[in-house]
């Protein structure tokens, strides 16, 4: 079961520079909001280039990302801080079981948690330039948020400051993940994933996928059919999350999705997928309901506290599950 023999989910390609040029028309302003608003309605995910990131950052997190799980497993479990995912460190393969149907996910991890924009480093004794290049990468990150958050608030028709008081100060956590290469699928449970099938908990998820091994893949509401995700080099994954959903009455679906194992390139080669995901969210007192824009015949979800949906969705999934050969019910 190779990404290839999942049809591909044609994600829109989005320019969002745009936006944020001074030269730009209003009609082109527009024209980035409108597109936004399109790919986030049917699919809850977009690529987007002009995002502004320096790449030079992203380099040089992904190859200290490389270095450090490339170590030997007993190196890497020194660092598994809080000896369990979802408060930070390191999350040896096989450790975490992300879809409901309780396999365990052919991933290992590391995770830093924000406590708001800033960055915790977890235990100590990491190696330096790995951090330098992590907290680099984390502000990249934050001011790319904040610039997907005013296009959001443009295609929403809402006022342009309305995301503020829930962003100040944003909730960030950052989920550096490697999945190492599995060179024939009888090696591990038929029913295994990359990571298993779930939706995002908090806000917009601003995911660098690997641009070399694929295994990102979505289930659409109302499909039945995976389809895998192809990221145009150069690009950011951004999906929607559940406080989106519930922001827009699902007008921007969380969209479930999942990882695949990562198998060998059609040339043989046999290497592990890294990517490096980050979860932007409102702070943890916001109380997020349905904006006035998206109300249309009523909320479909109450109110809730970004915090404690948060909470509830670390030890609980929304998605349904998967059979027990990670297909879709
Ligand atoms: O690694 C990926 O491509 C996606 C990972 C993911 O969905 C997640 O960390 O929530
Ligand atoms: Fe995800």
């Amino acid at each position: 079961m190779a990404s290839v023999d999942f049809p591909e989910v044609p994600i829109p390609v989005l320019d969002i520079s745009p936006f944020f040029s001074e030269s730009a028309s209003a009609e082109e302003k527009q024209k980035v909001a409108h597109d936004f608003d399109q790919a986030f309605r049917k699919y809850g995910f977009a690529c987007i280039s002009g995002h502004g990131v320096d790449m030079d950052i992203v380099n040089r997190v992904e190859q200290e990302a490389r270095n450090f799980f490339s170590q030997p497993a007993q190196e890497k479990t020194k660092f598994n801080c809080s000896k369990n995912y979802g408060n930070g460190g390191y999350t040896g393969l096989k450790s975490e079981t992300v879809s409901v149907n309780g396999v365990s996910d052919h991933v290992e991890s590391v995770e830093f948690r924000g406590n708001g924009n800033e960055m915790v480093v977890p235990c100590e004794g990491w190696n330096q330039d790995f951090m330098d290049a992590v907290k680099a990468y984390w502000g990249q990150v934050e001011g790319l948020s904040m610039r997907i958050l005013k296009v959001a608030a443009a295609a929403l028709e809402v006022p342009e400051n309305f995301f503020d008081e829930f962003y100040n100060p944003i909730q960030m956590d950052l989920r550096l993940a490697n999945y190492p290469c599995v060179k024939d699928r009888v090696e591990i449970p038929d029913a295994t994933m990359g990571y298993g099938a779930h939706t995002d908990y908090t806000g917009f998820t601003v995911l660098k996928a690997d641009y070399e091994v694929q295994g990102l893949q979505v289930l659409l509401p109302g499909e039945t059919t995976w389809k895998t995700v192809i990221p145009p080099e150069g690009t950011f994954i951004i999906n929607s999350g559940d406080l989106i959903g519930i922001w827009t009455n699902d007008r921007w679906p969380s969209v479930v999705h999942r990882v695949l194992p990562c198998g060998p390139l059609p040339d043989g080669r046999c290497k592990d997928r890294l990517s490096l995901v980050s979860f932007t969210g409102p702070n943890y007192a916001s109380q997020i309901e349905c904006v006035p824009t998206c109300v249309g015949e009523g909320a479909r979800y109450k109110p809730v506290n970004a915090g404690e949906h948060f909470q509830q969705r670390l030890v609980a999934g929304r998605y349904k599950g998967d059979d027990k050969d990670g297909n879709a019910k």
